[in-house]
């Protein structure tokens, strides 16, 4: 059955510390035209790749990769929250796909999302329940994290899975490019900083606000160039974007998680989620990338991209 793609990323800046108008409006007509491209391919179902920043999946129990079979949004940053509209037969079929490949991927009958998942649906569909989703959880963020390589092969494995559904499926990767916002590492964190990344589920109103309102902070004092944080690198951002449109994933392997923070900050790791949607995509055969989006936006802490790809008949 037809494949898709969207990978883009997100921002919980949007709407908080927005850019000039120019480059909203940039934004904006891309988003537009992905949401088109979504719209006519018109998916019965949409696997979706996303990671968690310390709203849905703790240092208590944290799997590299997370199947769904339901899934809970936290609702942060002013996203939808509530129970996305997830395809339970689907998610099962896939994690048995990949469980057999011999990737050990973990499963859930209630995983917990944030605006990961919850921006990227909204802004592509409307809704977190719009179309039936499987929502698949790669940690990019809290480390020690396995070699990428291990998350080219998830995204093979899904992509089989996932031709095997008699279904339309859309790809979407959420998260990336090169970017670094103040999220907290555990080796370095204070103590009770430390506590909440172990088990920070359904923190009270004040305390979100108060991390919500860090990262905004960070996201204006880097528009102004005061932030001590790592800068965007664009050139690393195109590179990435010219090797996942080549269709040579494999390459990829070689980079190290390392190099990932050293050339493009800690949340490039992010990116993951864009490496397992398109190594999707390969699954399904030559794929071609038929748009492709970026900016550099300081306000969003984020080399912001938004790509689209659909399969080639050979
Ligand atoms: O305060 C925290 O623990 C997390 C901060 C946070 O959620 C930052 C999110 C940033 C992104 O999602 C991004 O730029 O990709
Ligand atoms: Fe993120």
């Amino acid at each position: 059955m037809p494949v898709a793609l969207c990978a883009m990323s997100h921002s919980p800046l949007m709407g908080r510390n927005d850019p000039e108008q120019e480059v909203i409006d940039a934004v904006d007509a891309a988003f537009d035209h992905a949401r088109r491209f979504v719209a006519d391919f018109a998916p019965d179902l949409i696997v979706i790749f996303a990671p968690d920043h310390y709203n849905g999946v703790f240092y208590d129990l944290l799997p590299p990769f997370c199947i769904g079979a339901a899934a809970q949004s936290v609702g942060d940053y002013g996203t939808e929250a509530g129970p996305l509209d997830v395809d339970r037969d689907a998610a099962y079929a896939v994690a048995r796909e990949v469980l057999d490949s011999g990737i050990d991927v973990a499963f859930s009958e209630r995983m917990h999302v944030d605006h990961g998942f919850a921006q990227a649906l909204q802004l592509l569909v409307g809704s977190i329940t719009a179309v039936p989703t499987v929502p698949i959880f790669i940690n990019s963020v809290a480390e020690p994290l396995g070699p990428v390589s291990r998350v080219r092969l998830l995204g093979e494995t899904v992509g089989r899975a996932a031709a095997k559904l008699d279904k339309r499926v859309l790809f979407v990767g959420s998260g990336g490019l090169s970017h670094d916002p103040p999220v907290p590492q555990f080796a370095t964190a204070p103590e009770e900083v430390r506590e909440r990344l172990i088990d920070g589920r359904n923190p009270s109103a004040a305390e979100r606000d108060a991390r919500e309102q860090r990262v905004i902070t960070a996201g204006r004092d880097f528009a102004a160039g005061t932030a001590a944080i790592q800068p965007l690198n664009p050139e690393w951002d195109r590179h990435l974007l010219d090797v996942l449109a080549s269709g040579d994933l494999e390459q990829i392997d070689a980079w190290t998680n390392d190099w990932f923070v050293e050339q493009a900050g800690h949340s490039s790791h992010e990116v993951r989620t864009w490496i397992a949607a398109y190594a999707a995509m390969s699954a399904a055969g030559k794929y071609r990338v038929t748009s492709t989006f970026y900016r550099e936006i300081h306000e969003w802490i984020a080399g912001f991209g938004i790509t689209t790809a659909v399969a080639v008949d050979e």
